[in-house]
């Protein structure tokens, strides 16, 4: 294939993958191509490609890299056939040794809480999973909190992941710890061997391919993966990713245990199930509603127990 095919070839993909991915659809404009930083063909098609389809400049990289690799293993590049398969995106051959301890497949609803009293009445209405997302720069307050968060869950059942606090979390014995990017990459290597040889489960945030890779560098207990839909809770560096690019991220993350978060209320509940993740995330859905018990009881209707 000659240079002279690359648009052609970017088209084919364009055409095989529009009304997936639509940018119009999702709300997600056409990005500016990134520079190519290789020169073959599947690669730089794809890179044009998956920028006309809207995928942010680190993404579009990653998704490129991935279709080159994908035309290199199956002898021939085939635009029908968008990324899948994790050796494509050098997602294969972790190191057991170094992985976080595992946590099911299916985490269930799993309700973000901002403060030790909200986890528990919700662990105590039957949410299966629950965190402590109290956000303070006062160590004592954050202190007395996740202690009172992992007591408030005793005896309910509920996994309590803490957001943010990870020293907190496992002095007070969580059962795990949630990250996002920033905070993983704010952790130095030897704060997350403690974290790994505390025994907690750690969650990872991800709004994309590129960050599913590098949080699978750390081959976390589960992944997160958002915002789905527009939420107005937390102020997001990255676009509503809608339900096309989860079902893309679900097909490729099957190694983990996957949670969907953003925006989600009840009605949305099907749609987010349907891609095959094991967990839907809210916050709004139970917090916000008028009787968040009542809210908890029709949420938990919805979704398989894990
Ligand atoms: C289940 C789950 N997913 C994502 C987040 C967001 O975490 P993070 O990106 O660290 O942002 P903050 O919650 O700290 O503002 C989460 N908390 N839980
Ligand atoms: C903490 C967080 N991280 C990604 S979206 C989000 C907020 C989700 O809140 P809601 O379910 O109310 O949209
Ligand atoms: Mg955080």
């Amino acid at each position: 294939m000659t240079e002279l095919h690359i648009p052609a070839m970017a088209q084919a993909i364009v055409a095989a993958h529009s009304a997936t991915f639509a940018p119009y659809e999702q709300r997600l404009p056409p990005q500016p191509t990134p520079a190519a930083t290789r020169q073959d063909p599947a690669y730089l098609a794809a890179l044009q490609a998956c920028s006309a389809l809207g995928f942010i400049a680190i993404d579009a990289e990653c998704l490129a890299h991935a279709w080159q690799r994908q035309s290199v293993r199956t002898s021939g590049f085939d635009a029908r056939c968008w990324p899948s398969d994790p050796q494509d995106f050098g997602l294969a051959g972790a190191d057991p040794q170094l992985a976080f301890p595992p946590c099911p497949r299916a985490l269930g609803l799993y309700g973000v809480l901002p403060t030790a009293e909200w986890v528990g009445r919700m662990a105590r209405a039957g949410v299966p999973t629950v965190q402590l997302r109290f956000k303070s720069d006062d160590q004592a307050a954050i202190r007395r909190e996740v202690q009172a968060a992992v007591q408030a869950v005793q005896g309910t059942g509920a996994r309590l992941f803490i957001n943010d606090h990870w020293q907190a979390a496992i002095d007070a014995g969580a059962y795990g710890i949630h990250v996002g990017q920033e905070d993983l990459d704010a952790l130095e290597g030897a704060q997350l061997n403690a974290i790994r040889a505390s025994g907690l489960r750690l969650g990872v945030s991800t709004h994309g391919y590129a960050e599913m890779v590098r949080a699978h560098a750390v081959q976390p207990s589960y992944i997160a993966l958002g915002a789905v839909f527009p939420t107005t809770l937390k102020k997001m560096a990255t676009a509503p990713q809608g339900v096309a690019r989860l079902q893309a991220y679900v097909r490729l993350m099957q190694q983990y245990p996957l949670v969907a978060i953003g925006g989600i209320a009840a009605e949305q509940f099907p749609a987010i199930l349907a891609t095959g993740v094991g967990s839907i995330a809210v916050v709004r859905a139970l917090v916000n509603a008028p009787d968040p018990d009542a809210a908890a009881q029709h949420l938990l209707g919805l979704i398989p127990a894990p």
